[in-house]
């Protein structure tokens, strides 16, 4: 089964043509990595694979369901994270964990709400409101609300953007490790090249709304002749 398969997605706000003819596939357990220059559309993909915004154009279609014909189906088996989305502040952080796990239908919330705080690293901020935490901390609660519903596939929007280098290099363990053991397939934009290479299996360079490579860290060095995946988006940034 193909976890996502994205086909010629366009997306346009006004004169800005923000996506254009992008294609993305994911099978079970890949991380995928999304990448480009501020500006180049990787967000306006996301949201379209969420179903946040709809596509002037094109196809997705996730677990062999058309996104748009089978939405609440869909949704119930991916999730999401990403820094600039909101959670209630003025709840503590096992509450807001109880709150999605109802939401989504947890069969057994209290205990998956303890499975994440532990998971998580969040055992000493559970009952601190959100409001009150750093944004580090508010990213792993981020996290931990993204896996509440053990999503088939994970969209995570720059997922370490906030976290010091010791929890960012946990967070990235624990999500190669969730799946290689669960098969948990991965989409993920980054700007932190070290991190992409560390996870990603396969990795799609946008600019200007395209597509305008993809491969392996390995084989994009390779093409561009470049020693790392840094020198490689400096390379396809500025030509
Ligand atoms: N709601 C919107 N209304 C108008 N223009 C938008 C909107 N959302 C995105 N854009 C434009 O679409 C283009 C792509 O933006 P997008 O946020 O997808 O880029 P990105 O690759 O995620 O960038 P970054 O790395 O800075 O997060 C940009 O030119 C942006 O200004």
């Amino acid at each position: 089964m193909t976890i996502l398969e994205a086909r010629a997605l366009a997306k346009s706000f006004g004169p800005v043509t923000a996506v254009h003819e992008v294609g993305l596939e994911i099978g079970p357990g890949e991380i995928v990595g999304l990448l480009g220059p501020n500006g180049a559309g990787k967000s306006t993909t996301l949201h379209m694979l969420l179903g946040l915004i709809t596509p002037d154009s094109g196809s997705i279609r996730m677990f062999d369901l058309e996104l748009d014909r089978h939405r609440t189906e869909v949704l119930s088996r991916i999730n999401f994270a990403a820094s600039y989305v909101d959670l209630p502040g003025v709840l503590q952080v096992r509450e807001v964990l109880d709150v999605f796990a109802r939401l989504y239908g947890v069969r057994d919330p209290r205990s998956r709400v303890g499975e994440l705080i532990e998971l998580l690293d969040l055992g000493p901020l559970r009952r601190r409101r959100v409001m009150e935490l750093s944004s580090g901390q508010r990213t792993r609660v981020q996290l931990a609300k993204a896996l509440v519903n053990e999503p088939s596939l994970l969209i995570l929007d720059e997922p370490t953007a906030n976290l010091d280098p010791d929890a960012g290099d946990r967070i990235r363990n624990l999500l190669v490790r969730l799946s290689e053991e669960s098969g948990r397939a991965m989409l993920i934009t980054s700007h932190n090249m070290q991190e992409v290479e560390r996870m990603c299996d396969r990795i799609h360079f946008m600019s200007a709304g395209r597509i305008v490579a993809s491969g392996s860290a390995a084989e994009l060095a390779d093409v561009y002749g470049a020693e790392s995946l840094e020198e490689v988006f400096l390379k396809v940034a500025r030509s």
